[in-house]
């Protein structure tokens, strides 16, 4: 059948590995790296591939990249490598479809609702990063990276679990949950010795602690944290709450930590913007100081229009998702663009298994019109590269460039709703976070900007392994600055 298909063109590698090794080798983050480049240039922004030992279509291209997350459950599905699913649990959220990822994604948008972002959320992430930025001595050197960690870490397990930050049962959960990132982060061997495999074991301790503090709570009934809430609104199993909140806590810590550090990267070496942010933030805070309130609040977020621009330009650049693990569902046919400039994607309903259903209007107009697409085998995995639309010349000018004032229209407001900007990816998969890790953000800058200088202590930069990290742990020095 394949060969009746008209598969992008691309280089399937080695046998089993593919082309796998040259797919995963480290590159700096700022960059799509010499393994996309050299294949977008032989082959365009869709090729085919061997990655991860199956069949793959790679995309690069913004208006597939949409298409296949539009159309998750339908056209496509959500497909990570099994390892993940053995690590992170088979009910997280990560790896589940159909009714059970819609259950779990409801209680999630629950617990990150609005409401919830306003208060108790603004709050306690103004605590958490007055906690962390007042540790921080004058003239001192640490890792910036260790320490946007500790902020989100301690905001999660608060959050998820009501554990205090500092608390010997919180710095145990952290020394675990260490270990077990690197496993998640590391080449799936099950060996003794390996990190897949330490990272194994530390599940099984963070899932009983998890379990621990279940069963204290059944007689406590309290709602205030996600562990309470979904004990009293759902009817999950045991199973399915330790790995709801597993996932969690990864999917809420280690992408906000990494975006917080590249954040102070990318103002280290720009500082017009921290001129602008501190500038903006000097203004919140002196209105705040005429009307006597001390605390952050909802209308003072809303008015950090320029850090908005700085978060935008941070998560284009930075890519901290580089890209995503979907399949066909079903055979697809996707033309790039149509005679009006917008992109086409359309179900292969015309080919030799579905011949007996009629054509939908869509294919014929698109064959009178004598376009041919690129065909993407059923069962094939297709992977979204959402990096390589943030860093595509074509689309956004001077890619590599940390320029936040791209963000900005003509009045000053920042403008972060571009079609080919998809930091937190799309569809009925969006991040469930994506505001809260804004909000994490911006009141990280806030106090910052306003209480700090700071300089690379050291030279470092992130890359990606494909997650992002700085190799170094990004080591800063700061210096105490007061506003006058
Ligand atoms: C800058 C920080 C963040 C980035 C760049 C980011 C990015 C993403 C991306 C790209 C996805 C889609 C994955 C896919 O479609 O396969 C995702 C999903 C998700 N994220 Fe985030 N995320 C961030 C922070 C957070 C935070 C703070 C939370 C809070 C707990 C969170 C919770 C989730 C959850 C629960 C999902 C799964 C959604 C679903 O499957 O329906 N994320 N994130």
């Amino acid at each position: 059948k394949q060969n009746t298909l008209n598969l992008p063109p691309g280089n399937m590698g080695w046998p089993f590995i593919g082309e796998t090794l040259g797919y995963l080798k480290p590159y700096t983050a700022t960059s799509i790296g010499e393994f996309m480049e050299q294949h977008i240039s032989r082959f365009g922004n869709i090729y085919k591939s061997n990655l991860f030992g199956e069949r793959t279509i790679v995309s690069a291209d913004a208006g597939l990249n949409r298409f296949i997350l539009q159309n998750e459950g339908r056209l496509f599905e959500c497909s990570y490598p099994r390892s993940i699913g053995g690590i992170l649990g088979k009910w997280s959220m990560l790896v589940l479809v159909g009714d059970m990822h819609r259950d779990m994604r409801t209680i999630s948008l629950n617990f990150l609702s609005n409401a919830r972002l306003r208060t108790p959320l603004l709050k306690d992430v103004e605590d958490h990063t007055l906690l962390v930025l007042r540790s921080w001595k004058d003239n001192s050197t640490f890792c910036a990276q260790d320490e946007a960690k500790k902020f989100t870490f301690n905001l999660m397990a608060k959050h998820i679990m009501s554990l205090d930050p500092g608390k010997p049962e919180t710095e145990k959960l952290k020394k675990e949950y260490i270990t077990f990132m690197k496993g998640v982060v590391s080449a799936p061997l099950n060996f003794p010795g390996t990190a897949y495999r330490k990272a194994l074991k530390s599940r099984s301790t963070i899932l009983k602690f998890i379990g621990s503090r279940m069963e204290e709570r059944t007689s406590e009934s309290t709602e205030d944290d996600l562990l309470g809430w979904v004990l009293k609104h759902s009817n999950l199993s045991k199973e399915q709450i330790l790995d709801l909140v597993l996932s969690l806590l990864f999917a809420g810590h280690e992408t906000s930590s990494v975006s917080i550090a590249l954040a102070i990267y990318f103002l280290e070496g720009c500082p017009s913007a921290v001129q602008q942010l501190r500038e903006e933030h000097i203004e919140i805070a002196r209105s705040k100081k005429k009307s006597g309130d001390v605390e952050l609040n909802w209308d003072d977020y809303k008015k950090m229009e320029f850090t908005q621009c700085v978060i935008s330009e941070t998560l284009r650049l930075g890519n901290v998702v580089r890209f995503l693990h979907r399949k066909a569902l079903k055979d697809v046919r996707y033309k790039g663009r149509c005679m009006h400039g917008s992109p086409v994607g359309i179900e292969m309903i015309s080919r030799v298994a579905e011949k007996s259903r009629p054509m939908p209007l869509g294919i014929n107009l698109l064959f009178l019109c004598g376009f041919e697409g690129y065909d993407i085998p059923c069962g094939w995995k297709v992977l979204p590269v959402i990096a390589a639309v943030h860093l595509d010349p074509s689309l956004f000018d001077q890619p590599q460039h940390f320029n936040p004032w791209r963000w900005q229209n003509s009045t000053g407001l920042s403008t972060t709703t571009s079609n080919n900007f998809m930091p937190f990816g799309g569809g009925p998969r969006l991040c469930a976070g994506s505001e809260l890790a804004k909000l994490e953000m911006a009141v990280f800058i806030h106090h910052l900007v306003l209480n700090f200088q700071w300089h690379l202590a050291d030279s470092d930069q992130a890359f990606a392994f494909p997650f992002v990290d700085f190799p170094k742990g990004l080591p800063i020095r700061v210096r105490h600055h007061t506003v006058a």
